[in-house]
């Protein structure tokens, strides 16, 4: 086994207390191989855009851009990411050095009256932030005959949108379990979507680790840090965004699971506007490698290309 030799190094980091978290965590596993660790706490545009849906400021990366910044002058030497929110092609001289193991990837119902969807009162507002969110939360309530729920788009960090929901803003809202189990407010959690009520965005749970391409110094640093069947199961899911021309903005899921020794990916794609149903489609494969998990990502792509999905038509 190859022993990296141990150093200094510097974590890029948002503020917000989630990305705090994720960066300490981050910080504890390398201490504890001998690395010595420090925070470089730092605000990036999405964390100043409060007042629009994300996907109406249409940027890209709009969580990580002031990070590769910092990696690029040598401020910072590794950024901890929600792999959610880092787009699928990296600019050119980044790389991600590793993907970490998966907190729960699933959606969560946080209400303080209503157990779920079908328990809504007439004309409830259901609050949620993604694209991807609303188009499956449509979809399900239309199957169950519920067209006079609203809903609302809800912004801002974790805290500020359970306090939104404690103000009564809200009867419910619908965001990632992940986010509210690591800040210990997995008591919030009245219900969990199960992937085939809520399909997963691609990379939702995982936390990936980006770096300058050339710093093989830190490559072989954060190889013990890897969690390969995540990276596998978030590469087939993030080539499926990256096919569809895909940011995070898109109304698009993809979600991988392991059957056995075989790879299940499942796609969702939702006309944002538009009256037409979900497409779906599911793929499995035997993946033993980066390149096969990609191949079925692109197997997934084709088919919800082929039956309709496309890249959203404003984006460069
Ligand atoms: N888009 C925001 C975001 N990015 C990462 C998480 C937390 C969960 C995760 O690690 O995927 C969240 C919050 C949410 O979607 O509710």
């Amino acid at each position: 086994m190859s022993q990296s030799t141990p150093q200094a190094i510097t974590i890029a980091t948002r503020e917000s207390r989630l990305a705090l978290w994720q960066a300490e965590h981050v910080k504890a596993l390398l201490e504890a191989r001998g690395h010595r660790v420090t925070l470089l706490g730092m605000t990036t545009l999405g964390d100043q855009i409060l007042d629009r849906t994300l996907s109406k400021v249409g940027g890209k990366g709009l969580f990580v851009k002031e990070l590769e910044l910092a990696l690029e002058d040598g401020r910072a030497d590794i950024a901890v990411h929600s792999l959610k929110d880092v787009p699928m092609e990296l600019p050119p001289g980044f790389a991600l050095a590793c993907v970490m193991e998966r907190e729960d990837p699933r959606d969560a119902w946080v209400s303080p009256h209503c157990a779920g969807l079908a328990d809504l009162p007439p004309g409830a507002v259901v609050g949620t932030s993604s694209l991807r969110r609303v188009v499956l939360l449509r979809d399900a309530l239309r199957a169950l005959g519920r067209g006079d729920v609203r809903i609302e788009p809800l912004r801002g960090n974790l805290d500020t949108r359970l306090r939104k929901l404690d103000e009564g803003q809200y009867h419910a809202i619908v965001l990632a379990a992940a986010g509210l189990k690591r800040l210990g407010l997995g008591a919030r959690i009245r219900a969990i979507f199960e992937p085939e009520q809520s399909l997963p965005a691609a990379g939702q749970g995982a936390l990936g680790i980006e770096v300058r391409a050339d710093r093989h110094d830190l490559i072989e640093a954060l190889r013990p840090l890897a969690h390969q069947a995540t990276w596998l199961r978030v590469a087939a899911e993030r080539t499926v965004s990256r096919a569809l021309g895909g940011s995070c903005s898109m109304p698009l899921a993809a979600h991988a699971d392991w059957l056995g020794e075989r790879l299940r990916l499942r796609g969702a794609w939702g006309e944002p506007e538009g009256q037409a149903p979900l497409l779906r489609a599911e793929a499995v494969a035997e993946v033993a490698d980066l390149s096969a998990a990609e191949a079925l990502g692109a197997r997934v792509a084709e088919a919800l290309r082929a039956g309709g999905a496309h890249a959203p038509a404003q984006e460069a």
